[in-house]
């Protein structure tokens, strides 16, 4: 059996952080924001999962390979470093909108984002590695076809900038009613989405979808593996094949 195992990161009580004891400067915390992503991404990195920044308050990383004391590591060590803490809630299911809002409830049920109450909740179920739930995570990497050619070269920054939020719009919206599956603009002209099972005509009809609604047009490598890491770096050499081949969706 396949399951993903999401982790939510909340920062506790950022909001009011924000504004106390009055507006904090734009580019001051939008530095803590940055760094406080980059040190998730090192962290989880090292261990083989993979994080992405979604709202920067709130991130989503697939912890497949990182327990409970991993867990408390990381808290512990951005509340040494950081001026904020971060809650967490940990969820575990082979579709992962499930997992996600599993791990999202947990989170909720300990406090608000905005209760000075919650300090570094940590709440959740982690996978198994000897269990029945030690499948393969599922990360399809998708990328915008000749981006450079119809866009970097030809369009300013902002309006290429327009086309690529709305193809990744599309593409996230329909991947996540269709399949609940999750997927993350991770710069450039690039998507990470963390997947169920999928078969090549259900990536085709997604990449159809999207060159229909928005007029892009999109490839995928698909990867699988035990860890976040090997999946997507799979996926990252079946990209590579498309590329090599011409095709718009490669296995790895
Ligand atoms: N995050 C991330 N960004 C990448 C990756 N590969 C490329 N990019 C970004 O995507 C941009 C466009 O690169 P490509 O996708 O190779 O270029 P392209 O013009 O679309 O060409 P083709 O993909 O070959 O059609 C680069 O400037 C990078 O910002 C990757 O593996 N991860």
């Amino acid at each position: 059996m396949t399951a993903a195992q999401l982790t939510l990161v909340q920062i506790d009580n950022y909001g009011p952080w924000t504004v106390t004891p009055e507006p904090r400067r734009e580019m001051d915390l939008q530095t803590l924001q940055s760094r406080l992503f980059a040190d998730m991404a090192q962290y989880i990195g090292n261990r083989g999962g993979y994080v992405f920044f979604t709202r920067f308050d709130n991130m989503v990383a697939v912890t497949n390979g990182l327990d409970r004391r991993d867990h408390e590591l990381l808290q512990e060590s951005v509340g040494n470093r950081f001026p904020v803490t971060v809650s967490l809630g940990v969820g575990v299911d082979g579709v992962p909108i499930d997992a996600l809002e599993t791990a999202t409830e947990r989170v909720q049920a300990a406090g608000s984002a905005q209760s000075s109450d919650r300090s570094e909740a940590l709440a959740g179920e982690f996978r198994d590695p000897e269990g029945a739930d030690d499948g393969d995570v599922h990360i399809a990497h998708f990328d915008v076809n000749d981006a450079t050619g119809k866009y970097t070269d030809r369009l300013n920054e902002f309006d290429s900038f327009i086309n690529i939020e709305h193809g990744y719009a599309s593409l996230m919206k329909y991947m996540r009613e269709e399949h609940g599956a999750l997927s993350f603009f991770v710069g450039g002209d690039n998507v990470i989405a963390v997947c169920p099972d999928l078969t090549y005509d259900e990536y085709m009809g997604a990449i159809d979808h999207v060159a229909d609604d928005v007029d892009v047009q999109l490839k995928v490598g698909v990867g699988s593996g035990e860890s976040p890491h090997e999946a997507g770096y799979a996926a990252k050499h079946a990209l590579e094949d498309c590329r090599y081949e011409g095709t718009l969706v490669e296995f790895a």
